[in-house]
């Protein structure tokens, strides 16, 4: 096909000129025949030595009515009328032409003339053109190519094509030429040598540049590379040097990191903002009331809760920001229900009281509807029947999220960080933004040493499978991470279990003390020991959806006596309460019909008796700083609410500043991950450099310009787009299944930190923001390899760009997977789905096949086009002067010369697949 295109452009050209020239031709059978003729000078058309054996029928000819004359089955093809030639010439009249195929002839030679030319040239240049083929001029006159080496061309010797046999043809392919092809056959200038426009003369490449094949100047090497004399490509130094420093200083960054945290551990802080304990007893706060104190050490032995000075910084710091006596957090609930759409009622008719500063316990068996109350007076779930108000107003708790805690039933906490760093973080982000981040500190130890974690602060969380610290432990975290935040008011859905029964009074005693500051405390608990249960102000007893019970927990006894219980002596009350309100109390009474349908007979019992007013009237009386729940909030107050909650909380670039260094050191805690991303990149950029190094950096091989066109070679344009394939996937493999796990794994802590307040964009940020070194770093593994090896010719920064904004996508596209899919599912099919978009690169189908479908646009939504695109532009375009990138970039349908929009399409891309990832987020976050 090639070749066709070529020879007919060449006849065209030649042909225009014979009709520039015959129109000063005369011929002596002119006026007889039709023939037309020329006298011509012969030495001023062929070489002086051709011409002189020229017969001399060969006056009226032109080179190209010679080259015309290929046509060698002519003469049994010619019209009547136009009998066979005997001069060997035959020159038909101006528009006679002859049509053969797609070609005009208006002038040929006969077979014995042709024979005899190409006896002749051959003789004269070496071509032996086989198999009767005349050798094809390429120019009128000595023109060589840019690339081309054209020593003996001459303005009367032009470069000519010489048809090769087969042999030559192979050699050709081989070694570029092959010697049956003649003096005057181009031949494109040789990889490690440049040839000087005009083609004269090829010179070696000096040190210091490289020629790929087709030079016409040597090529500088960039700065540090290898280029030894003759060379055909670069072999790029500095990126690795780069990557080497680059490498040395994260090591040295690590090696810091560890020492410092191996420093911290065994350092002991000293409180410098609360220096001694005069300091505390001088504070105008009063820690405690003394009247109170008896009930704080219910939990506890008083003597160790006075003599721990920790509890003391405690308790000075949040009595510092929790500034109850102005206002606190009441709540009145009225017939709270709520009934899913599918299934029975979970809630029924709840209602009762809870004031500020007040210790709640709620307790109720299993799927007695404990979790469904606190989340819908949480406003987490929307009640479906009821009313709830806050401070007397008919509000949602929600809009108070800043000042409220909640420790969920699981432990959410990140694994990858220690006791503290995980409690520390919790602090920085939700205290007022006016603490100095040493008071945050020291709040954060004192509050560490009063939940008896001192010891293992530095130690890394875990998780339930691969634990470091005990289960008991990472409650107290979990725990740790509500109270850092100093709200006022927690909830604490089981926060014992799984803890000692000493552990659990030590933590119970702290609630109970900042309940005392006026923290409204609402505690699910699950057979509490006596100490503890009796510590509590109030008790809430659910069963089946309903109220059993709700109010002072020393009137219990009292009050179940009175339906006919009686409570043994040496039994945990919270055990009788617990097997009577389950059904299972026949044992405490003698009531024999009691067991059927016992708890509806409590809850029949609890309404008919009209207990709510007894619940309203038996709370623990307010404390004289607190409102009263009947007691509706006046404006000032809620303007003091509103401004401590603009105050609470760090500033959004704070935020994200503290969320991306956490994320840097979950990173380096992940440090096999971490490597093994970047060791799987290196290893992608040296097994795909590995296989393409054969080539020396020529990975394409296109049409040469015109009109050496039919000089070219077999093309080769899938080289270029296959690297470029290989290296998409490679990286979809490399960083999606990383990239999940950064982004996907993290939805709990997520919607936790969520609801309590922080920023959620903040955090996607600071997370998007913590992995960039991390793309930086795979992206320059990936490059080095890939250009030390595979030599493209495109620049190695172009090439690293397009990797680097390439795995942005894939970090983007893997964090939408991530969001969507289950935390096992993740990986699997984050690596599918950058597959997917790695195979849409137009490779395999190509893109040119793709646009006849009219689906190109589809193909354009995967970044794996535009980086293939990218790739295939950078390495084909230097060589614009040498090929006809053109009928490549046709058959290819990649466009080249769009380097910036690639990479911009790529950047956008990225950014898409983000915004979709915070989209999914967020609205996981709010379907919960
Ligand atoms: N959104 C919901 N849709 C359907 N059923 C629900 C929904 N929420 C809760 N339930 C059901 O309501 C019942 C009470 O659930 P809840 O989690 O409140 O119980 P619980 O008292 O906290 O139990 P446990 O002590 O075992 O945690 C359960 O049977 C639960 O399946």
């Amino acid at each position: 096909m090639a070749s066709d295109d070529d020879f007919e452009s060449t006849t065209t050209t030649s042909r225009r000129a014979s009709r520039t020239r015959s129109a000063t031709r005369t011929s002596p059978e002119s006026a007889t025949t039709t023939r037309q003729s020329v006298e011509v000078d012969l030495p001023s058309v062929f070489p002086s030595e051709i011409a002189s054996e020229l017969p001399s029928e060969y006056a009226s000819a032109t080179p190209s009515d010679v080259l015309s004359g290929l046509s060698t089955a002519l003469p049994s093809t010619l019209p009547s009328g136009y009998p066979n030639s005997t001069d060997g010439m035959v020159v038909l009249p101006d528009g006679a032409g002859i049509t053969i195929g797609d070609r005009k002839y208006d002038s040929f030679l006969t077979k014995e003339a042709a024979a005899s030319y190409r006896t002749l040239n051959s003789s004269v240049t070496g071509c032996y053109a086989q198999n009767g083929a005349m050798p094809l001029l390429l120019s009128d006159h000595a023109m060589c190519n840019l690339g081309f080496h054209c020593p003996n061309s001459t303005d009367l010797m032009p470069p000519q094509y010489c048809p090769p046999s087969f042999e030559c043809q192979a050699a050709r392919s081989m070694k570029g030429s092959c010697p049956e092809q003649g003096i005057l056959e181009p031949i494109v200038c040789k990889a490690g040598y440049y040839c000087p426009p005009g083609g004269q003369n090829q010179y070696p490449c000096k040190k210091g540049t490289f020629c790929p094949v087709g030079s016409f100047e040597p090529w500088k090497c960039s700065f540090g590379a290898i280029c030894p004399a003759e060379s055909e490509r670069q072999i790029v130094t500095v990126p690795f040097g780069f990557m080497i420093a680059f490498d040395v200083l994260l090591g040295i960054i690590v090696a810091i990191g560890f020492f410092i945290s191996a420093r911290r551990k065994r350092t002991k802080r000293n409180y410098s903002v609360v220096k001694n304990e005069k300091d505390l007893d001088a504070d105008d706060v009063e820690l405690i009331p003394t009247g109170d104190r008896a009930s704080v050490a219910t939990f506890h032995d008083q003597d160790e809760l006075d003599s721990n000075p920790d509890f003391k910084v405690f308790m000075h710091f949040v009595a510092r920001i929790i500034k109850t006596k102005e206002v606190g957090l009441s709540f009145d609930f009225e017939g709270l229900e709520f009934e899913p759409q599918r299934g029975k009622k979970v809630l029924k008719g709840v209602s009762g009281s809870i004031k500020s500063g007040s210790m709640w316990a709620v307790m109720g068996g299993s799927g007695a509807g404990k979790s469904t109350f606190f989340n819908v007076l949480m406003g987490k779930t929307k009640n479906t029947g009821g009313s709830i108000k806050i401070n007397g107003h008919a509000k949602d708790l929600t809009k108070y999220k800043k000042l409220i805690g909640y420790v969920p039933q699981d432990d959410i906490v990140i694994p990858e960080l220690t006791v503290r760093e995980n409690i520390l973080h919790s602090a920085r982000v939700r205290l007022p933004m006016t603490w100095r981040d040493n008071e945050i500190q020291e709040y954060v130890d004192s509050l560490i040493s009063c939940i008896g974690l001192s010891h293992v602060q530095h130690s890394l969380v875990g998780d339930a499978t691969r634990p470091v610290v005990s289960g008991g432990q990472r409650k107290r975290v979990s725990i740790g991470m509500e109270l850092a935040a100093a709200p006022m008011c927690i909830f604490l859905d089981e926060p014992t279990s799984g803890l000692d029964s000493t552990s659990a009074s030590s933590i119970m005693r702290l609630l109970k003390a900042i309940s005392k500051l006026g923290v409204t405390t609402i505690t699910i608990i699950h057979q509490p020991r006596e100490q503890i249960y009796t510590g509590f102000d109030n008790i809430m007893l659910l069963g089946n959806g309903s109220m059993i019970y709700a109010g002072p927990t020393t009137s219990t006894s009292t009050y179940f006596n009175s339906l006919g219980f009686t409570f043994p002596t040496r039994e945990n009350p919270a055990d009788v309460i617990m097997d009577i309100i389950t059904g299972h109390g026949q044992q405490y009474t003698h009531d024999r019909n009691w067991a059927t349908d016992s708890v509806g007979s409590l809850v029949d019992q609890w309404s008919s008796k009209g207990m709510r007013t007894q619940f309203l009237d038996a709370s623990t009386p307010p404390r004289t700083a607190s409102p009263s729940n009947s007691v509706i909030s006046t404006p000032e107050q809620e303007e003091f609410l509103r401004l401590t909650m603009k105050k609470r909380g760090a500033s959004w670039p704070a935020q994200a500043y503290y969320c991306c260094k956490r994320s840097i050191t979950q990173q380096v805690r992940t440090k096999g991950s971490f490597f093994f991303e970047i060791g799987i990149g290196a290893l992608a950029g040296g097994v795909i450099g590995l296989s393409a190094s054969a080539a020396k950096g020529q990975l394409f091989r296109g049409l040469y310009k015109d009109s050496f066109i039919i000089l070219s070679p077999a093309v080769d344009y899938q080289s270029v787009p296959q690297v470029g394939l290989l290296g998409g996937m490679a990286v979809g493999l490399a960083a999606s299944a990383p990239a999940v796990r950064v982004f996907g794994e993290e939805k709990m802590i997520f919607n936790r930190e969520a609801a309590a307040g922080h920023s959620m964009s903040a955090y996607y940020v600071g997370k998007m923001v913590s992995v960039l070194p991390r793309l930086f770093l795979s992206s320059l593994h990936y490059s080095v390899f890939m250009g030390i090896l595979a030599t493209p010719i495109m620049a190695w920064t172009d090439m690293f760009i397009a990797i680097l904004l390439y795995f942005f996508c894939v970090y983007g596209l893997a964090s939408c997977v991530g969001m969507v899919v289950k935390r096992e599912d993740g990986p699997l099919l984050a690596v599918m789905a950058s597959l997917i978009i790695g195979i849409l690169g137009g490779v395999a189908p190509p893109l040119s096949k793709v646009a006849t479908w009219k689906l190109e646009w589809l193909w354009r939504m995967s970044p794996g086009v535009w980086f293939t695109e990218a790739f295939v532009s950078q390495c084909l375009l230097p060589l614009d002067y040498l090929y006809f990138l053109k009928a490549a970039s046709e058959a290819t349908g990649f466009k080249l010369g769009q380097f910036s929009l690639d990479m911009g399409m790529l950047f956008v891309i990225g950014c898409v697949y983000r915004i979709i990832a915070y989209v999914l987020l967020i609205t996981v976050q709010r379907k919960r």
